[in-house]
């Protein structure tokens, strides 16, 4: 471990080489959150825990950056959780004890669902409540009332409740020990920097303050000044300021060159030809073009859920539990809606949409976030449909897959007008044809001959989704799901547990999918295709890659992975074969 003091008093940066294979014991941990973890089917630190919990649980100040899927959350909740119920005098508390703030709705809610299952485990008395924007004031004094010993909450619902004298500044300097921004990277970048500013005043200077990120930025350091005293910044290797570093190495990268007008057969092609694993969650840049593709696989029999920031909270987050628990396999999700959609939504309300809108009278949520920190169970590829609109959107939407120990794929498809951002996303993450560690190779599996073989099919099939039957297939599937949303609030308050009620994945057309485009027939599948593909059936079997099961999938053996051990395409492969050969030979 390498220690340096940077500003002699203000910051100590750890560079750990190596983490010792500590166990859950020998970081301290107590206990009961040990025999809580192994319930779940955790039973070894990640790295980040490793390095992270020890400190915390020493009341020092720290900020961890760590990829995405390292296990930041527990890095941060096992202490947090530990301290909180270790020195269980009666605290004489105002406020929460924990502050935890997020920059979504859906983190929020991930993060409180990980809290109280913990809790619930460990039966420890511990009080954690969630608070959303949307909460009425009355909601809020209630669920504050105790006052519980943590808090989740987005820093925009911390400064409503402020403001309306729900909490009390002064409260919160008696009571507050520690302050969790997790997903820091993206606090400032969702419009919280006022929020933030504005409590920070009231933070006592005893006070323990943790930042956890993914990637390390401007908006990082702002925060760290902003917030922390004598941070202990952590580094670790599969960290690193390194480029080649941020992408998790259990995740391949992919990519296919394709015109902007034929991704609808390439991504028919990818899922029909099997050519893929599921589950799969695959990437629109606007809510229009999720619809669009939804509608389009639907005709072939492919049945997907959408995902965006139009639809209540209490559908997104059914959507994602359903789909964590594998009530379905492909989830079509549009992300950066904080930006491109809502500028969309304006223009949207002047055209023809303004009708069917007004009627719904749906605002895009600035609080949704799909990318960001979400726990996606079990996705073995991410698709991006469209490339997204920056690096750091490159970066977090691959994230949800690989987590943990897992391993993962993802697809970009990409447009010539997309082939910049494809170069600039290849020199952040270190693509590098001679290295090898985290390149972003072509998709070996997808020949020539299988795309035209279904070139006829989908050109059909795509010219009759029109624009008017995606909007109003859009307006529909919300109309649809405002109505879920009320029965999900008064079901759910009951059943907690009862996944299956409603299917998100349900077909918008009216017309089952004729025969002929549901089944591929086999004359049209070449030789070439039928081996790629049993390849990949494969490679999920030995896997255990069963998307529908939550058991905990075997590890892959690199060298037994059928997008490296086969390629489609003989010819290109023998262009690129030395740059192949040297990476696999390097990962034995
Ligand atoms: N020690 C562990 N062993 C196995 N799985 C773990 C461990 N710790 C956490 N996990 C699991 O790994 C997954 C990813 O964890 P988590 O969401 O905390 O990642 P993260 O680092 O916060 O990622 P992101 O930056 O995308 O938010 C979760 O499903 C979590 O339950």
């Amino acid at each position: 471990m390498a220690e340096t003091s940077e500003n002699s008093t203000k910051e100590t940066v750890r560079q750990y080489e190596d983490v010792e294979d500590q166990t859950f014991e020998e970081l301290g941990l107590d206990a009961r959150l040990i025999r809580a973890l192994l319930k779940k089917g955790i039973k070894e630190p990640t790295p980040i825990q490793r390095v992270a919990v020890p400190l915390v649980l020493e009341g020092k100040d720290v900020v961890a950056r760590a990829k995405t899927g390292s296990g930041k959350t527990f890095a941060y909740l096992l202490p947090l959780l530990q301290k909180l119920f270790t020195n269980n005098v009666q605290r004489k508390k105002l406020a929460p004890n924990a502050f935890i703030l997020v920059p979504t709705r859906e983190l929020c809610q991930q993060v409180y669902a990980e809290i109280s299952s913990l809790i619930e485990l460990c039966r420890v008395q511990v009080k954690a409540v969630q608070l959303t924007s949307n909460m009425r004031a009355n909601d809020l004094r209630a669920a504050l009332a105790g006052p519980p010993d943590v808090l989740i909450s987005t820093p925009a619902c911390v400064a409503k409740c402020l403001s309306t004298s729900i909490l009390q500044a002064t409260s919160i300097n008696g009571s507050l020990e520690t302050l969790v921004l997790d997903e820091a990277d993206l606090l400032l970048s969702y419009g919280y920097e006022n929020d933030i500013k504005a409590f920070t005043t009231h933070i006592p200077r005893s006070c323990q303050c943790l930042l956890m990120s993914a990637t390390s930025s401007a908006d990082v350091d702002k925060l760290k000044k902003l917030i922390l005293h004598n941070p202990f910044i952590l580094t670790l290797p599969e960290v690193g300021n390194q480029k080649d570093e941020v992408i998790p190495k259990n995740v391949q990268q992919f990519w296919i060159s394709c015109p902007a007008s034929d991704k609808l057969l390439y991504i028919l092609a990818l899922l029909k030809l099997e050519l893929v694993q599921k589950k799969i969650l695959i990437f629109t840049n606007n809510i229009d073009m999720s619809f669009r593709l939804k509608l389009f696989l639907e005709k072939f029999g492919i049945k997907s859920a959408v995902l965006n920031a139009e639809l209540p909270q209490n559908s997104r987050l059914h959507i994602l539990e359903e789909f964590n628990a594998g009530l379905f396999d492909y989830l079509i999700a549009t992300d950066d809606s904080h930006t491109k959609d809502k500028e969309e939504a304006t223009k949207e309300s002047n055209g023809e949409l303004r009708k069917s809108r007004k009627r719904i009278k749906q605002k895009l949520d600035s609080e949704f976030g799909v990318v960001r920190g979400v726990d996606f169970k079990n996705v073995y590829t991410v698709i991006n449909f469209e490339m997204p609109q920056s690096v750091a959107g490159y970066v977090h939407r691959i994230g949800r897959t690989g987590r943990a120990y897992n391993s993962g794929s993802s697809v970009s498809l990409v447009s010539t007008d997309e082939m910049e951002t494809l170069d600039e996303i290849k020199s952040f993450v270190g693509d590098d044809e001679n290295n090898g560690s985290n390149s972003i190779a072509e998709f070996p599996l997808l020949t020539m001959n299988a795309v035209e073989s279904l070139r006829y099919r989908a050109e059909d099939v795509a010219k009759s989704v029109t624009k008017i039957a995606v909007r109003e297939s859009r307006a529909q599937d919300l109309r649809n799901e405002i109505l879920n949303s009320e029965k999900l609030k008064s079901h759910f308050e009951s059943n907690p547990r009862d996944l299956d009620l409603l299917k998100h994945d349900k077909v918008l057309s009216k017309k089952a999918p004729p025969p002929h485009l549901r089944d591929v027939p086999d004359y049209l599948v070449d030789k070439t295709t039928k081996e790629a593909r049993e390849m990949v059936k494969l490679a999920r079997d030995a896997m255990g890659n069963n998307s529908r099961s939550r058991v905990p999938k075997r590890k892959f053996k690199k060298g037994g992975d059928p997008l490296k051990a086969l390629s489609a395409k003989p010819s290109k492969r023998s262009r690129n074969g030395d740059g192949h050969k040297r990476k696999r030979k390097k990962e034995v």
